[in-house]
């Protein structure tokens, strides 16, 4: 009985609430959790009541880890679809400039590579030049470089976009709740719609064992005079507004979150061999982030008996700023779909 009562009570708060904006649930305030927010506000015309629950909020989200530097990186298998979003997301990035505002940038440098790849992404790129063998003998830093381009990316520092885009949800009536969900029953009927955007938390929350951490550990550093990125296969200088971000680690598997000074030490020395003006940086702070690695990025609609539809917009590994506002309009699409089917269900 009570499930039947519960399935109908859903019907029924929707029947009941059939004048009321449909309410959406946004679960996870990091770069995709707002992104995606964002993108429901402005798809559904704002006729619809967003409201972030999250357990954490910026600047304490992985997202907040990121350098945000704009390529595909732990992406998972679907290139296809992952080139979209990256390029949907340039276009956002662009826009975003044109407002003004600070945190984003053009940014070139070098990838110098041990096994030669030049990724079909590299063409959503600028002024890619695939080196040739004199001018990768000029780069070298180590007997690992083989191969190098160069090329012209953005970078989108994560904190300051979430501010942005939080604003705008609040100035559009969005709602924030600070909590940790340990089960969607808690959400009970109060929701048309759930978007799960928790990253790593999906694991739990939505036993997906597939989703996994990569654990990624970074030194930000003060040095003004080095103005262009250097990426390898175990080490990069990634450049944000006023700091340099050095790192490279990709653990899998490993939760440790604290900092591992050994580590530290290691990332400082393999950048400063590839750009030695390095050495005369100011170490400014150490940071980790679990990456939520999984096979695909997960983007679908869920129907779940006695439960409201679930969006799920998870699993972006370590490209969750690069192709987070294709995955933001893709989700809001999803949800907007769901709010017409059920419209016309009324
Ligand atoms: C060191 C490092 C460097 C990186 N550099 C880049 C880069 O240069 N470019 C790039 O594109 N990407 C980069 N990434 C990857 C990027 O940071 C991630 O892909 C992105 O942050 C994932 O965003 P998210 O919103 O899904 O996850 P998160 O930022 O982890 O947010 C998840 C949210 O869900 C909430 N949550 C989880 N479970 C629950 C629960 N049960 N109840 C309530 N709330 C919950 C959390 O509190 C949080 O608010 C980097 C990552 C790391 C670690
Ligand atoms: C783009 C990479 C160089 C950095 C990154 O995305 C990461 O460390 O997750």
């Amino acid at each position: 009985m009570f499930l039947i009562s519960r399935c109908f009570t859903h019907q029924l708060m929707t029947f009941s609430n059939a004048k009321m904006p449909p309410k959406i649930a946004v679960l996870g305030a990091g770069i995709i959790g707002v992104s995606s927010a964002l993108a429901i506000q402005q798809i559904c015309q704002k006729n619809v009541e967003v409201t972030i629950i999250a357990e954490r909020f910026s600047p304490d989200t992985t997202s907040d880890v990121a350098a945000g530097l704009i390529e595909p990186f732990l992406a998972g298998s679907d290139v296809e679809r992952v080139k979209e979003w990256t390029r949907l997301t340039i276009e956002r990035i662009k826009e975003y400039m044109s407002e003004g505002n600070l945190g984003a940038e053009e940014k070139s440098g070098y990838w110098m590579q041990s096994v030669k790849e030049v990724p079909d992404w590299l063409k959503l790129m600028k002024n890619v030049k695939v080196l040739n063998e004199s001018e990768v003998a000029a780069i070298r830093k180590r007997p690992g470089h083989n191969f190098g381009v160069f090329y012209t990316t953005w970078y989108l520092e994560p904190t300051r976009y979430i501010d942005y885009c939080t604003k705008k949800i609040m100035e559009n009536g969005g709602k924030i709740i600070q909590r940790k969900i340990e089960n969607i029953d808690e959400l009970g009927n109060d929701f048309d719609v759930i978007v799960n955007c928790t990253g790593l938390g999906s694991r739990v929350l939505f036993n997906d064992e597939t989703i996994r951490p990569c654990r990624g550990q970074i030194v930000r550093v003060s040095c003004p005079q080095v103005r262009h990125f250097f990426i390898d296969d175990d080490f990069y200088t990634l450049i944000n507004d006023s700091c340099l971000i050095l790192g490279g680690t990709k653990d899998l598997d490993q939760w440790e979150l604290e900092v591992n000074s050994k580590t530290a030490q290691k990332i400082i020395e393999g950048n400063c061999q590839n750009i030695p003006s390095l050495r005369h940086a100011k170490i400014l702070s150490h940071h980790i982030g679990l990456r939520p690695c999984r096979p695909t990025v997960r983007l679908e609609k869920e129907i779940k008996n006695n439960y409201p539809p679930i969006i799920h917009n998870y699993g972006h590994g370590g490209s969750g700023v690069t192709i987070h506002w294709g995955c933001a309009l893709e989700t809001a699409e999803l949800v907007n779909k769901t709010i017409i089917e059920r419209k016309s269900h009324l």
